[in-house]
């Protein structure tokens, strides 16, 4: 249940946020492994690929199985997949070309539909793989249980594609939905819903630099934002957890 299970781990740097996202990922990984025989995780855009970096070196890049790891991405911009806004090519270039991650379990949106089909497509290919048992399925929610979840926030407090102020925050039903009016370019994305979001055993939550420290601190503090921010809403079955550095948790 929201805040029962919530965590924030603050940084001098975003030098040893990414230090610690590799150990705390590397760790699930082999505890998933261990206990289910595969390891399913979400990747969202933006910085949080970066922070990745230090998963793909020395000594994970040879000590964490690979081989049973399933990746999904919580939101996807309507692009083809080799355009410069397309989240599958950031986490390509950025972390998933440096690990042995089989392709076939690389599971990325078909880039050759449109927003309202792409959606439709990704939430079948979802619901195939939780008949596979492949994807576990939350007893809480019904909705599938992913093993974790790394996400960022914009400045705005937006996760995933879902915004502020926009009525896709209350989606309620749908595992996967589409965005025709992002106020972030480019304005089409696919994007999971809260219900799927918050049913993930861990939600990492990655967040550095300045410019989002009122964000966090809306979400995090004791701000009298009017708004709730749709990070205000995220939280997991098992455990979330804020990684943050110095100048993210500035105004806390
Ligand atoms: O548009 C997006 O933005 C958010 C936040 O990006 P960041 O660069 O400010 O960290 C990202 O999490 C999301 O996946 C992406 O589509």
């Amino acid at each position: 249940m929201a805040g029962q299970n919530k965590k924030i781990e603050k940084f001098e740097t975003e030098e040893e946020v990414a230090v610690r996202l590799a150990k705390y990922t590397a760790d699930l990984s082999a505890k998933f492994v261990k206990e289910r025989g595969a390891f399913t995780v979400v990747l969202s855009g933006g910085s949080l690929i970066d922070a990745l970096r230090k998963l793909a070196e020395a000594p994970y890049k040879d000590s964490v199985d690979w081989s049973k790891w399933h990746v999904f991405w919580v939101d996807e911009r309507v692009v083809k997949r080799d355009h410069v806004d397309s989240n599958y090519k950031l986490a390509l270039d950025g972390f998933l070309c440096k690990v042995p991650i089989p392709l076939g379990q690389v599971y990325g949106i078909n880039d050759a539909l449109s927003a309202e089909a792409a959606a439709d497509d990704y939430e079948t290919c979802l619901k195939h793989l939780v008949q596979r048992n492949v994807i576990a399925t939350s007893k809480t929610t019904g909705f599938p249980k992913f093993d974790l979840m790394l996400l960022g926030m914009g400045p705005d407090g937006h996760l995933a594609s879902l915004f502020p102020g926009h009525p896709l925050v209350n989606e309620k039903n749908k595992w996967v939905t589409c965005i025709k009016d992002s106020p972030k370019p480019p304005p089409e994305r696919i994007t999971f819903t809260f219900p799927v979001i918050n049913s993930a055993a861990y939600n990492a939550m990655v967040v550095t630099g300045e410019g989002k420290a009122s964000a966090v601190c809306t979400a995090l503090g004791n701000s009298q934002h009017s708004e709730t921010l749709p990070a205000q809403l995220l939280s997991a079955e098992d455990e979330l957890t804020w990684f943050l550095d110095k100048s993210a948790a500035s105004n806390l």
